[in-house]
């Protein structure tokens, strides 16, 4: 018994020297070896480490037909599968210079990669090598990501400990591209090129000192595809969207909360913004206080963010955080924004869409029917010419019944409509006036043009009339009661 206890401590004691002398010879190897080692661990400090992530999907997709052992995964069900290399030691070579990857499983199961290079090229690896693994980590992560849908929740939801409860979100998997988007082709090239040039301007925004984001303010009547292009722009640039809701939040201050919880590589939304808000300014706000005390307290019960709040969002120092975001707000009543909201520079591009022209219908029936002409096309032309429809409406029209595509019934049925409401339009005209004003002609064509609206200009014509009636009424008013006066007085 004695003589195992002195077998086993004779044996720790070796192992602990031969380790001890192990870990000496390593820092000897190490202070003469010429390899210098750089360590990439998963978490820092329980923080996840981002630099991990971009070099786990830059090895994962290096050189995958050299590779022995893949991994396979589908992040989305309308992705492809994307297959990784799976191996824990990878050799690369840059400019010359060969690494070598490894990644380290400790027994807790903490996770880094290592990279061994020769000193001699340090210089090369630190300096450009590195960030190169890291762009094209990132690069690869964006093509493979899900895009999201973010909503924000109301702010007496908000749970201060943690931003996840700012926003909720969705799987954005909206089929609309530019492709299938129906506008003037000229106009959507131009888009196309100012969202290519937005989306390699990392450097050019860097070099003229301005935050890396854009604006554009999309507007027109409803139908003709503002919401469509908005998805267009998520599909093509592969962004999420945040779809702002000012109405669920209180102040500016929580405006400020929500922007700063985004994150880069997304586009901001505000539809709709002369509704949301009362951007017209304080002044009319605090006339209404003084004029009619409930509805001020009203207005104080509603959302109280300010056309300040907002601008300090687009381009204030707050706009600041955060990289490569994009900035849009749509409205049906262009008119009715404050000019300081839609100066140049703040938003960027102002985008009209507007009703179906000849060229957006060629798209349509493209995307629709399959064709580039037909007989129709003509009458359909110089229809469109004269009355004034939505892309939905003709949409509408074109889409197949039951599934089964039947181009000259379609197009037919087109004709025909748009015949219609031409007559209608007409019928109007000749009823009253009312076609001198065009708002007025697009709001009997539309009704819900008229709909959306919390405040509206009252076109000229309108106010006239009105005018014209309540002078009539008064001075009926006014001879009644004169009337019954000089009555009195006779009876007295
Ligand atoms: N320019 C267009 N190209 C292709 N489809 C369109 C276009 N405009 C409208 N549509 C079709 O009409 C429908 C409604 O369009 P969308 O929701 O984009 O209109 P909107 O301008 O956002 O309207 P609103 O002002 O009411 O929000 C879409 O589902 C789309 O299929
Ligand atoms: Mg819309």
């Amino acid at each position: 018994e004695h003589l195992k206890i002195a077998i086993k401590e004779f044996l720790l004691s070796t192992i602990q020297q031969l380790s001890f002398v192990q870990r000496f010879s390593d820092q000897i190897i190490n202070f003469f070896s010429p390899y210098v080692v750089i360590t990439f661990p998963e978490y820092e400090e329980y923080r996840f480490n981002h630099a991990f992530a971009a070099i786990d999907t830059y090895l994962g997709a290096k050189a995958i037909d050299k590779s022995h052992k893949l991994r396979a995964s589908q992040v989305k069900e309308s992705k492809d599968l994307v297959l990784q290399r799976d191996e824990a030691k990878v050799r690369d070579v840059y400019k010359g210079v060969n690494v070598w990857w490894e990644l380290v499983i400790s027994t807790d199961g903490d996770r880094t990669h290592k990279l061994t290079f020769h000193r001699r090229g340090f210089e090369i690896i630190t300096v450009s090598y590195i960030k190169y693994v890291m762009e094209q980590g990132r690069k690869i992560q964006a093509k493979n990501k899900k895009r999201k849908l973010f909503t924000n929740n109301p702010s007496s939801n908000w749970d201060n400990t943690s931003k996840k409860s700012l926003w909720r979100h969705i799987d954005f998997e909206h089929p609309a591209s530019f492709n299938t988007l129906a506008m003037d082709p000229k106009r959507k090239e131009e888009i196309l090129n100012d969202l290519e040039a937005f989306r390699n301007g990392k450097d050019y925004y860097k070099k003229i000192g301005k935050a890396w984001k854009r604006g554009y303010l999309l507007y027109g009547p409803p139908g003709t595809g503002k919401s469509t292009m908005i998805a267009s722009i998520a599909n093509h640039l592969n962004y999420s969207i945040y779809d702002l809701e000012l109405t669920a939040i209180q102040n500016n201050s929580e405006l400020r909360k929500l922007l700063t919880a985004t994150s880069s590589k997304s586009i901001i939304v505000i539809e709709d913004i002369d509704c949301s808000l009362d951007l017209t300014g304080e002044r009319r706000k605090i006339d209404d206080d003084l004029s009619d005390k409930k509805d001020g307290e009203k207005e104080q019960n509603q959302s109280r963010v300010t056309l300040s709040g907002i601008l300090n969002f687009i381009d204030g120092l707050w706009s600041a955080c955060g990289q490569e975001r994009i900035v849009i707000f749509t409205t049906n009543h262009m008119e009715k924004l404050d000019p300081a909201l839609i100066r140049r520079g703040r938003m960027d591009m102002h985008i009209e869409l507007s009703y179906c022209g000849f060229e957006a219908f060629k798209v349509l029936a493209k995307n629709y029917l399959d064709v580039d002409s037909h007989p129709l096309f003509g009458d359909i032309e110089s229809l469109l010419k004269e009355i004034e429809v939505t892309p939905a409406d003709v949409a509408e029209r074109l889409m197949a019944k039951n599934h089964k595509v039947d181009v000259d019934g379609s197009l037919k049925d087109l004709v025909q409509s748009l015949e219609r409401k031409k007559k209608e339009q007409r019928g109007d005209g000749e009823n009253d006036n009312r076609k001198k004003s065009g708002l007025n002609a697009q709001l009997s064509a539309y009704p819900r043009w008229n709909k959306k609206s919390a405040i509206r200009k009252e076109p000229a014509v309108h106010l006239t009339y009105d005018i014209i009636l309540s002078s009539v009424f008064l001075a009926a008013v006014l001879l009644t009661i004169s009337g019954l006066f000089h009555f009195l007085l006779l009876l007295r």
